[in-house]
């Protein structure tokens, strides 16, 4: 049997997505190690490889087939545009894709102004303002702390995630718009959608009775 191969997301929906693994029976306790410099983790029990790498980097792994499976947030999949499978929605994660500025730029929303959005995810904010809005804007892409460009006079809004709220409220900004909401997902290669299709199947099986059960 050969390995299936799924690459996880670093950062922030990491840990919730190997308890989730680990409540399947998926165990890989060298992956938890936070010291280790390994990239690759084997389960050899399960026939199953693990890598960590950064959001961005997952969907392109999953599309050549490097990885089978991947682990990413809704945000990555939209912004990325890959050609893969997005089958299941894990529930965490939660979060949501949104316009955000001072309560001064509302009216700058409204009409067709040529506005200066900044945000992490061009893609998503190109598709925002002219597919679903029929607005021209500017788009200026940053690498994070988005939320000073409109506080500094970089721009008049941002796209961004907001989760809890409180990076937007300690610097005196406010939701204007919702684009969509967002949670971590559970992507598959197209080819090893057909060739895999049993063992995958049955892991996503497994994985949505957990999602069931801790629902309840
Ligand atoms: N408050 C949040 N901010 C950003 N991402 C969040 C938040 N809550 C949940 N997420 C999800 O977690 C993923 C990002 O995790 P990660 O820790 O890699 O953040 P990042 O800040 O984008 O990464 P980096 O530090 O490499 O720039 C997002 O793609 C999103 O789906
Ligand atoms: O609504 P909240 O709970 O405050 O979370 C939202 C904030 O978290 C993320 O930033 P992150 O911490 O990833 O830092 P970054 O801006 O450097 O990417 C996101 O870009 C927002 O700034």
């Amino acid at each position: 049997m050969r390995y299936l191969t799924i690459a996880l997301t670093k950062g922030r929906l990491a840990e919730k997505t190997l308890e989730m693994l680990e409540a399947v029976g998926i165990t890989c306790e060298e992956m938890k190690d936070k010291k280790t410099r390994k990239l690759i983790f084997v389960n050899e029990d399960l026939k199953l490889r693990f890598f960590l790498a950064k959001g961005p980097d997952v969907p392109t792994y999953v599309e050549y087939g490097a990885a089978d499976l991947g682990v990413v947030g809704r945000d990555t999949i939209l912004e990325e545009g890959r050609k893969l499978y997005e089958v299941m929605d894990l529930g965490f994660g939660k979060c949501r894709m949104c316009i955000c500025g001072p309560e001064s730029a509302r009216e700058l929303l409204d009409g067709n102004q040529q506005i200066r959005v900044a945000t992490k995810y061009p893609n998503i904010a190109k598709d925002y303002f002219y597919n679903k809005k029929n607005q021209t804007v500017e788009i200026i892409k940053l690498n994070g702390s988005i939320e000073l460009a409109p506080i500094v006079g970089l721009s008049e809004v941002i796209c961004d995630i907001v989760e809890t709220g409180s990076t937007l409220r300690e610097n005196g900004l406010h939701i204007l718009e919702e684009v969509c909401p967002l949670s971590a997902r559970v992507v598959v290669n197209q080819v090893s959608m057909k060739m895999e299709s049993e063992r995958i199947s049955e892991l996503l099986g497994k994985l949505k009775k957990v999602i069931k059960e801790a629902d309840r």
